[in-house]
């Protein structure tokens, strides 16, 4: 356990198995369901994966609450405005390559909730597979109101400002450089000291998982035990809370006459987590070529077929470049992944001007993209010694399906019109000797 003085405490391991009370004996030892629970705390369990899912799969956790979570009147629709989900059907998909500026910070008071707006994505929340892609800009704290995700979990990459996520199993704090992630289901709350803005990946589909290794072995790229789950906290509080969800796509609404916020012990795997990418053990080539940025994958969200993924969470933090007799920034290239790329701070280097911290690309299935004109220039002259990219964070969701955008991002005045201006000029090769 890691604790600061007035920071959250947190426990160890990607997808431990973990127990925590807030009150001593509020944890029931040696089974889930005691008959009589000796707080009169109401057991709950909550699945993020089927019960018969494998066990090397199987998600969920026992919570030990004031209240059921049963016990609240029906949702409604909530009209949230921007929010969109999968299937992506507003506008139609395109071929061509988009890039945004980032959000404004909003001029009117905007919490987590109001901030969100839904670029694109793909898939279905429906049948579980896909992604939607959300970038936030706020200002506010959410008070007397929750929020969660039936749809899919919640991968949040702040960008500026600290994000304190006040959890139904602990509260996280996420800076710029984190990663959090909400799993489906999980209420929360997310509070701010300032203007906040960042990115949002909610995967319909399996819940992330760190990629194998195979040849690089046992250790390296995510190291399993920098990543940290919250300690049990409540707060016992009889005051109407709202609390808004997602649901097959839509947003609903109800006010609980407290906050289910209210668990005071739980135990289990199905828990919210946060990871510092600069623990990152970034691999990369020792001799020559630059290696596809699968290397770089933090996490991923496996498909139905092997090694293609409903999603991956790849980085491009700081390191060395070393690579001999090669170009070294990104190659052009037409994938059939479709990549939607963010920047929390820095420049990434296939990409001299644009592509500012908080704005965002996307380049779909077998489009081709690369580097601008700028870096190529940059990268065909320059000397090959060891070369230290520093003060710099990009990173990309990528998923094999394509990323079909909201109308709102098409017509944002964020999009960049001019986009593919970056590869107009590049002057002819030769055919002869
Ligand atoms: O398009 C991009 O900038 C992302 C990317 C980076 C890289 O190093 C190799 C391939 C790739 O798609
Ligand atoms: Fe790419």
């Amino acid at each position: 356990m890691t604790t600061r003085s007035n920071a959250p405490a947190y426990l160890t391991g990607f997808g431990a198995h973990v127990q925590t009370e807030a009150v001593e004996g509020a944890l029931p030892v040696g089974r889930n369901s005691p008959q009589r629970h000796p707080l009169g705390l109401y057991a709950e369990q909550l699945s993020g994966t089927a019960f018969t899912a494998p066990r090397s799969e199987n998600r969920r956790s026992w919570l030990y609450r004031l209240r059921p979570s049963a016990q609240h009147p029906p949702y409604t629709p909530f009209d949230q405005g921007r929010v969109r989900s999968g299937p992506f059907e507003e506008a139609p998909p395109t071929p061509n390559r988009l890039r945004w500026d980032p959000l404004p910070t909003p001029g009117a008071p905007t919490d987590w909730v109001e901030g969100l707006v839904t670029y694109g994505g793909c898939g279905d929340a429906a049948t579980q597979a896909g992604v939607g892609i959300h970038l936030y800009a706020a200002n506010r704290s959410m008070t007397d109101r929750l929020f969660y995700c039936a749809d899919g979990e919640l991968l949040i990459v702040p960008q500026e400002g600290v994000l304190t996520l006040r959890t139904e199993l602990g509260v996280l704090e996420a800076p710029p450089g984190h990663v959090a992630v909400i799993p489906r289901g999980v209420r929360f709350r997310v509070e701010v000291d300032g203007p906040v803005r960042g990115y949002v990946c909610e995967n319909y589909g399996a819940p992330f998982r760190l990629p194998d290794l195979g040849p690089i072995g046992a250790n390296g790229l995510a190291n399993p035990r920098d990543f940290e789950t919250p300690v049990a906290w409540f707060e016992d509080v009889d005051r109407p809370t709202q609390v808004i969800q997602k649901f097959q796509g839509r947003l609903y609404a109800t006010t609980f006459d407290h906050s289910p916020l209210d668990v005071v012990a739980w135990h289990g795997n199905h828990a919210p987590y946060r990871y510092d990418l600069a623990r990152f053990n970034t691999i990369n080539t020792v001799s020559y070529d630059h290696p596809d940025p699968s290397i770089f994958t933090v996490l991923t969200s496996p498909s139905d077929t092997p090694g293609t993924a409903n999603c991956d969470f790849v980085i491009f933090p700081p390191r060395w470049m070393v690579a001999e007799d090669t170009f070294r920034p990104p190659w052009f290239h037409r994938n059939v992944m479709s990549e939607f790329m963010g920047l929390v701070h820095g420049a990434y280097d296939a990409k001299e001007g644009g592509f500012a911290p908080g704005g965002a690309s996307l380049h779909n299935c077998m489009s081709g993209h690369g580097p601008d004109q700028a870096s190529y220039d940059k990268a065909v002259q320059a000397e090959l010694k060891p070369h230290k990219i520093e003060n710099t964070l990009a990173f990309m969701f990528e998923t094999r399906w394509v990323i079909r955008p909201t109308a709102w991002a098409l017509q944002t005045p964020q999009m960049q019109l001019d986009y593919d201006d970056v590869w107009t000029g590049f002057e002819k090769g030769r055919a002869t000797p």
